[in-house]
């Protein structure tokens, strides 16, 4: 069953074609890489997934709804971790949790439950001001996942991760492998890991579509450098 349906979303943002044009379809329980060169219209396009913005022509239907009137409801369904993690630094990690929980309809048993799949259970009465960047990135996951969406949004996860906070955070992300998932990175080899198909997005639109097999992260870097390569356009 189709979970995201996007049909010609064409996206401008004052005299720039920010998405022009772009169709495709992710099935439920799906891991789709969104990749693409700086400027290519990755976090345009999440952002009418999320809905904080909407397409200027075209329509996105997520779990069967037209987002555009009805993003409210689509919200419930949707965690999202774009580049802001959205957090309040004055605020414990628990204190940031049970806001949004109370705001979500979601009972203080979650909270607890998440931040151990989290792993910061030690850490949830510490003010987040004071959270390392890779901290900050798994409460931000906690958060998008509280009220059990179905479908996770997750720009840039690893931007600005070590490698071994990277890893920390695929292998959390791994307990969410049941979700629908879109992951917009520039890091090919975790994209390869994390996801079954691969959308490359160029001057926005989709250059390629493509099925990763076995987390080919050759495989992926062959076709994003033919589809982003001016001088190897095949
Ligand atoms: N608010 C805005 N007003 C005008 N143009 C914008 C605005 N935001 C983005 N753009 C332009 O839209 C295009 C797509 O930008 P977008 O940020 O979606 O790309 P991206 O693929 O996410 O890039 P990056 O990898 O650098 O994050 C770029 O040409 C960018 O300059």
């Amino acid at each position: 069953m189709a979970s995201i349906t996007a049909e010609g979303v064409t996206k401008r943002l004052g005299s720039t074609v920010a998405v022009r044009d772009v169709s495709f379809t992710v099935e439920s329980g799906e891991h789709v890489g969104l990749f693409g060169p700086n400027g290519a219209g990755k976090t345009t396009l999440m952002q009418m997934l999320a809905t904080l913005s909407f397409p200027s022509d075209g329509s996105i239907q997520i779990g069967g709804r037209d987002v555009t009137p009805d993003a409210t409801r689509v919200r419930r369904d949707l965690g999202v971790m774009g580049h802001r993690p959205m957090l309040y630094g004055t605020l414990t990690a628990r204190e940031n949790l049970r806001l949004h929980a109370r705001l979500r309809g979601v009972s203080t048993d979650r909270v607890e439950e998440v931040l151990g799949q989290v792993n910061l259970r030690t850490q949830a009465s510490t003010r987040v001001e004071t959270f390392s960047h890779g901290m900050k990135k798994r409460l931000a996951i906690a958060r998008a996942v509280l009220h059990d969406p179905t479908v996770l949004l997750l720009d840039e996860p690893y931007a600005g991760l070590d490698q071994r906070s990277a890893a920390d955070l695929q292998r959390i992300l791994d307990q969410f492998d049941d979700r629908t998932v879109v992951l917009a990175t520039h890091d090919l080899a975790r994209g390869a890991t994390d996801c079954d198909r691969a959308l490359v997005l160029v001057d926005g639109t989709v250059s390629r579509d493509v099925q990763i097999e076995d987390s080919a992260t050759d495989a992926l870097e062959t076709v994003y450098q033919r589809a982003t390569d001016p001088a190897d356009q095949r």
